[in-house]
């Protein structure tokens, strides 16, 4: 790797640069960094797309988005569905990983083949072998719907990383540090593109500032984003 093409990789990053990426194998596969342990593959899923949305449309016939309210009562304004042995879901009573969908009542609908696939190749690509997710969780975010600065600490296995897909409006993600006061710096996310974080950079906060207002062949106004996830729920 010569110094040109990580300079030309970073946005924003330089201020989380260590010196531990430039001698750094976790991620050789990787397009962009964003850290030694987060990395950017711009379009990885563009070839795929057909594929994608169909598989995407066939499971939203069984468990259409709906909105859940966080656990102080307010509506959240991204829709979800989930597909994979685990759903994530909040209510009340908490965030939560569960296997039967509060919607139907029935199991979340098994996870795509290509969904599948496609996160445990890009984890790999990312350094992270072995990823076997077991959850996917998919967010619809209309006009005007954001995600707040949180971090991913529901999965029960942390060390396991996070691979997300983004598709339609472009999006300006969060990506803060491993308190919430610390500074965050944006990632455009487009669509096709593919973010993959973990290790040290597993429970750093993250979010959706801004959704950009476009119109998109496939999604129409709608992101749609996929988080694969392994959580290791136990009580199956
Ligand atoms: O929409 C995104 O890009 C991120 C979604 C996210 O952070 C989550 O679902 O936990
Ligand atoms: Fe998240």
């Amino acid at each position: 790797m010569t110094i040109d093409n990580v300079v030309g990789t970073i946005e924003v990053w330089l201020g989380f640069m260590t010196a531990d990426l430039f001698s750094s194998t976790q991620n050789e596969g990787c397009a962009e960094y964003f850290s030694e342990y987060t990395c950017l593959f711009r379009g990885g899923l563009l070839s795929r797309m057909d594929d994608i949305i169909s598989e995407l449309e066939n499971l939203l016939l069984s468990e259409p988005f709906r909105r859940v309210v966080t656990p102080a009562g307010n509506l959240m304004s991204v829709s979800m569905s989930s597909c994979g042995a685990w759903g994530w879901t909040s209510d009340h009573a908490g965030y939560r990983y569960v296997s039967i969908s509060p919607a139907t009542g029935m199991p979340w609908p098994d996870m795509p083949v290509t969904f599948y696939q496609l996160a445990v190749y890009f984890a790999g690509q990312a350094g992270y072998h072995d990823f076997k997710p077991d959850s996917c969780l998919i967010n619809c975010y209309r006009p005007g719907s954001i995600m707040g600065l949180h971090q991913d600490k529901d999965e029960a296995d942390l060390s396991a990383p996070v691979v997300s897909f983004s598709l339609g409006p472009g999006a300006e993600f969060m990506w803060g540090g491993t308190e919430r006061s610390m500074p965050w710096h944006t990632i455009h996310l487009y669509h096709g593109d593919v973010l993959v974080w973990g290790g040290k950079d597993r429970l750093r906060f993250h979010g959706v500032r801004r959704v950009l207002p476009e119109w998109n062949p496939w999604t129409g106004d709608c992101r749609i984003n996929l988080t694969f996830r392994k959580t290791e729920q136990s009580n199956l």
